[in-house]
């Protein structure tokens, strides 16, 4: 996507001021931050700290109270039908019916994408994603790990230039989690943008370019892992928490306190 200069923004993902509210508790409270193209960004952040909140603001399943979304140059709520597909988005389990086949399903998604993939190629997709055993297999009866990465096919079926996942790695066995990651690297290589929550400080560390922490609402600090290591590495509240060489979840916990969030 070019913007009126004829030329694409670094950025995939720019959110500007964003404010969102239930009733009279504001959950994200003046948030800013960009997600540039090709980037693994880690959102982190406590229970309740705002994260799903925010992605489902990216997302336009709900209206921010105030600031403004850009997926690729287009603003969300000007133009959501455009923005959405150019954001590629995990459904939850509840989202698939459950007497369908994988096969099935994946035929579904690329139709309601308007996209043209033979019997093959969604076969090729499905055993891309290590499913090609259980083509057939209806979805009730898939494991919890297979019906994780059947909602990442579909995820990215129509080739997103921004993938949202929220919590992907949440009961994933360690090889499943591996796997995922593997996965998550290889679409930023071939030129995707990934933004994704995680309470995994470790995984974040690993594999996330850049990540920013909220609390409370408020994004705290941005910066690579490494950089935020190397800023806050003699914080008090850090160097009294870690018990070693200082990590991000020493930095983390640091920034956000040891208590534990409702
Ligand atoms: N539908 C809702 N109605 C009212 N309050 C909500 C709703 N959804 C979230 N909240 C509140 O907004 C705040 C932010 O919640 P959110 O789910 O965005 O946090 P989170 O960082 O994703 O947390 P977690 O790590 O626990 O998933 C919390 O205080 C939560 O209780």
């Amino acid at each position: 996507m070019t913007n009126d200069a004829g030329t694409s923004s670094a950025a995939i993902l720019d959110v500007e001021q964003l404010v969102v509210t239930y009733g009279t508790r504001t959950a994200v409270d003046g948030v800013t931050f960009q997600v540039k193209r090709g980037e693994i960004f880690g959102l982190l952040g406590p229970n309740g700290a705002g994260k799903t909140s925010t992605l489902s603001a990216i997302e336009g399943l709900l209206k921010p109270h105030a600031g403004t979304v850009r997926v690729d140059d287009i603003d969300i709520q000007h133009d959501p039908i455009e923005a959405k597909t150019h954001l590629g988005v995990q459904l939850q389990a509840s989202s698939f019916q459950s007497e369908l086949t994988i096969e099935e399903i994946a035929r579904l998604y690329a139709g309601l994408y308007g996209l043209r993939i033979t019997k093959n190629g969604i076969a090729d997709r499905i055993r891309d994603v290590g499913l090609g055993d259980e083509l057939g297999k209806r979805y009730k009866s898939l494991s919890g790990g297979q019906q994780q990465r059947l909602s990442l096919l579909i995820a990215v079926i129509h080739q997103p230039a921004l993938l949202l996942l929220d919590e992907p790695t949440s009961g994933l066995d360690p090889q499943s989690r591996r796997q995922l990651w593997t996965r998550i690297e290889n679409l930023r290589t071939g030129g995707g943008s990934i933004l994704l929550t995680t309470h995994s400080m470790e995984e974040a560390q690993a594999v996330c370019d850049r990540v920013a922490i909220i609390d409370h609402g408020k994004l705290i600090t941005v910066d690579t892992p490494a950089g935020l290591i190397a800023t806050h590495r003699d914080d008090p509240r850090v160097v009294n928490v870690a018990r070693g060489e200082v990590t991000l979840e020493d930095v983390f916990i640091g920034l956000t306190g040891s208590e534990i969030r409702g």
